[in-house]
């Protein structure tokens, strides 16, 4: 059972009414701070040191006319990514965030890049459980079988939200994955082979099975062959939507980072009972994911509650950051017994170990 809340203890009616406005307006305000952070206004004023800039020096300067410069940073200053100090802009800290975080920018773009426009159908996809929101980036089932082909900038927006997540959390966890020496891995979802290079490049007697789509094992294929690690690595094209896709058996370790997400609960049991059969008697599944009721911090859950919608519009129609309990009750109801769950690695990710039974 969850309990959780984001108001803060005793709001009050005319705070709660503030944070309102800020609902109805977030779209404005999300496009001025975009604009304002692409047009290189925010590292204009930014440079400006403490002194700030003036709308008429911004207009000298030759970034923007003094209309478009007022529509857009005073959307910034009501947002308080700047602030009027005696008719001069000076950069305020949501500012300084937006525009030295990382994860601040990678967001601003896949939310640009990738949704903005889909979520448009976000009502018919939850109706019809599609992606309906798709069909601006191409005409796919899902966006699993575009990936490879998604126009720009929408194709570098998505590898940056995908990889900022897993990349920041792969080089913890190769300990975990490596506990038990396993000698036959395989790594469900393999996208653009990053896993894959690195666990060979850790540990010289493993052998990796990559599974994903047939188009996106194409790329991870060309990871392995830059890092002149293709030979050890067998590559085993799947669409697992498909029940009868069978896994390869004999597999010490099933590795799965950010896949189940991509998934219905109805499809991911099955996907699950699947990888505990490849599994050998005693072998481990190891599930790196995002939960958004794991998180130590609000600001993590407010962008994994937040990234479901993206599921639902753009990526499958019925798939979402899920709850913990969800993947454990599903893993053990394909006969896998939860060993441990280690939480905080990287920005958001837990860690799940799984066993099967030893017989
Ligand atoms: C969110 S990405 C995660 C990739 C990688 N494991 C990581 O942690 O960065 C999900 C991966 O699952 C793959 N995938 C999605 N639907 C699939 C399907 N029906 N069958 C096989 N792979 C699929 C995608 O192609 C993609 O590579």
């Amino acid at each position: 059972m969850t309990t959780h809340r984001f108001s803060p203890p005793g709001q009050k009616a005319f705070a709660a009414r503030f944070e309102a406005q800020r609902i109805a307006f977030g779209p404005v305000v999300f496009h001025c701070v975009r604009l304002a952070w692409k047009r290189g206004w925010l590292q204009a004023i930014a440079d400006s040191a403490g002194e700030g800039l003036s709308v008429a020096d911004m207009v000298t300067q030759g970034l923007g006319t003094d209309y478009a410069l007022r529509v857009v940073l005073e959307s910034c200053l009501s947002a308080g990514v700047v602030a009027l100090e005696a008719d001069r802009y000076v950069l305020d800290k949501t500012g300084y965030c937006v525009l030295t975080d990382t994860m601040t920018q990678v967001h601003l773009d896949f939310i640009h890049d990738i949704c903005y426009e889909g979520l448009m159908k976000l009502e018919a996809s939850l109706d019809e459980e599609a992606p309906r929101g798709l069909s601006v980036l191409g005409e796919w089932p899902t966006l699993y079988e575009g990936l490879s082909r998604l126009p720009e900038p929408a194709k570098t927006s998505w590898f940056a939200f995908d990889h900022l997540h897993s990349d920041t959390s792969f080089p913890s966890i190769l300990p975990d994955v490596f506990k038990t020496e396993p000698l036959q891995l395989m790594d469900i979802g393999a996208n653009t082979g990053k896993f894959a290079r690195v666990a060979l490049q850790h540990d010289a007697k493993v052998h990796l099975h990559m599974v994903d789509l047939p188009q996106q094992l194409a790329l991870a294929e060309m990871t392995l062959k830059e890092a002149g690690l293709r030979e050890r690595a067998t590559l085993h094209p799947r669409n697992l939507l498909d029940t009868q896709a069978e896994l390869p058996g004999g597999m010490d370790l099933v590795w799965m980072s950010q896949f189940l997400s991509c998934f219905s609960e109805g499809a991911m049991a099955s996907i699950l009972q699947r990888a505990a059969r490849a599994l050998k008697p005693g072998g481990q599944l190891l599930i790196l994911d995002t939960f958004w009721d794991r998180q130590r911090y609000d600001i993590a859950a407010y962008c994994l509650i937040n990234t479901s919608p993206y599921f639902t519009a753009m990526a499958s129609g019925n798939s979402k950051i899920y709850e913990g309990s969800v993947y454990i009750r599903l893993a053990q109801a394909a006969g896998l017994q939860l060993q441990d769950v280690r939480d905080g690695i990287g920005y958001s990710h837990s860690l799940m170990r799984f066993s099967k039974a030893a017989q």
